[in-house]
């Protein structure tokens, strides 16, 4: 699905902030990326979505997917001027007829569990909903590929916990390949079919363990199990040490 090879970015001012990044991401696949403060995780995502032109490397994208981006700051994402509805049917407009689009974004907001919200708007709605509505926003173009900066991190733990179970049911019910930056190694635990840990700027991957979880998780079990606990342990040593550990 995803092929990212020897992504090297440098910004303007002369800053390197990727150096030689290169994974793969299969079709269905969930993979999170963690890493330190500033090591290119949102410049790594920005790259895929073409919103950064790379310095250096390739980007592989089979079967043009057009991905679908959720950001973390849902509160400067959402149009606050435009309904619910609006919001999410926002990027059909032009592409899709009036009626269906109206459908496909009733669809995508009972996808995210808010099948009643359409004719508020978003600031009339909780931060945990707002960011329900930002993923409908994404979900209603049909992403093969959905990109997520940090989608969780400005809500509560309860919220938050509530988000992550959400983005496990939409794509397995969508069959959406996720990419997700998180600098919350449980989250990316949780989460991953696999986790890809960066090294401090500039960012190189220092390592990418498959999580060793069975594909059903649930917030209790999953986090209290011996699997969970060893995949936690593995991934802090890594983000401390920046170097894969030695059996
Ligand atoms: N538009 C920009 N112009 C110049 N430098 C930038 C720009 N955006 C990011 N950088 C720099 O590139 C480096 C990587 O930034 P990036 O936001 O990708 O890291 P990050 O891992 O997502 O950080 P965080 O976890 O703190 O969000 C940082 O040193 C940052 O200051």
């Amino acid at each position: 699905m995803l092929t990212i090879t020897n992504l090297s970015h440098r910004y303007a001012g002369g800053r390197l902030a990727l150096d030689g990044v290169s994974l793969a991401v299969a079709a269905d696949e969930l993979v999170c990326i963690v890493g330190p403060s500033g090591c290119g995780k949102s410049t790594l995502l920005r790259c895929v979505a073409g919103l950064v032109t790379p310095t250096a490397g390739t980007i592989g994208l089979a079967g043009d997917p057009a991905p679908a981006m959720v950001f973390q700051d849902y509160g400067r994402s959402l149009f606050p001027w435009l309904s619910v509805r609006s919001n999410v049917d926002f990027p059909l407009r032009g592409r899709v007829p009036r009626a269906e689009r109206r459908a496909r974004a009733a669809e995508a907001l009972r996808d995210v569990g808010l099948p009643d919200v359409a004719d508020r708007y978003p600031w009339e709605l909780s931060g945990g909903m707002q960011q329900r509505v930002a993923i409908a926003r994404a979900l209603v173009v049909r992403p093969a590929l959905l990109l997520m900066d940090e989608p969780f991190a400005s809500v509560d733990a309860q919220t938050r916990a509530g988000l992550e179970d959400l983005l496990l049911r939409v794509r397995r019910a969508h069959g959406v390949t996720v990419l997700l930056v998180t600098h919350d190694i449980d989250e990316s635990v949780y989460l991953g079919d696999r986790i890809v840990v960066l090294s401090p700027g500039p960012g190189t991957v220092v390592a990418d363990l498959p999580s060793g979880l069975p594909a059903e998780r649930d917030q209790i079990g999953t986090r209290g199990s011996p699997a969970f606990a060893a995949a936690r342990t593995a991934v802090a040593k890594l983000l401390m040490t920046g170097t894969e550990e030695t059996p």
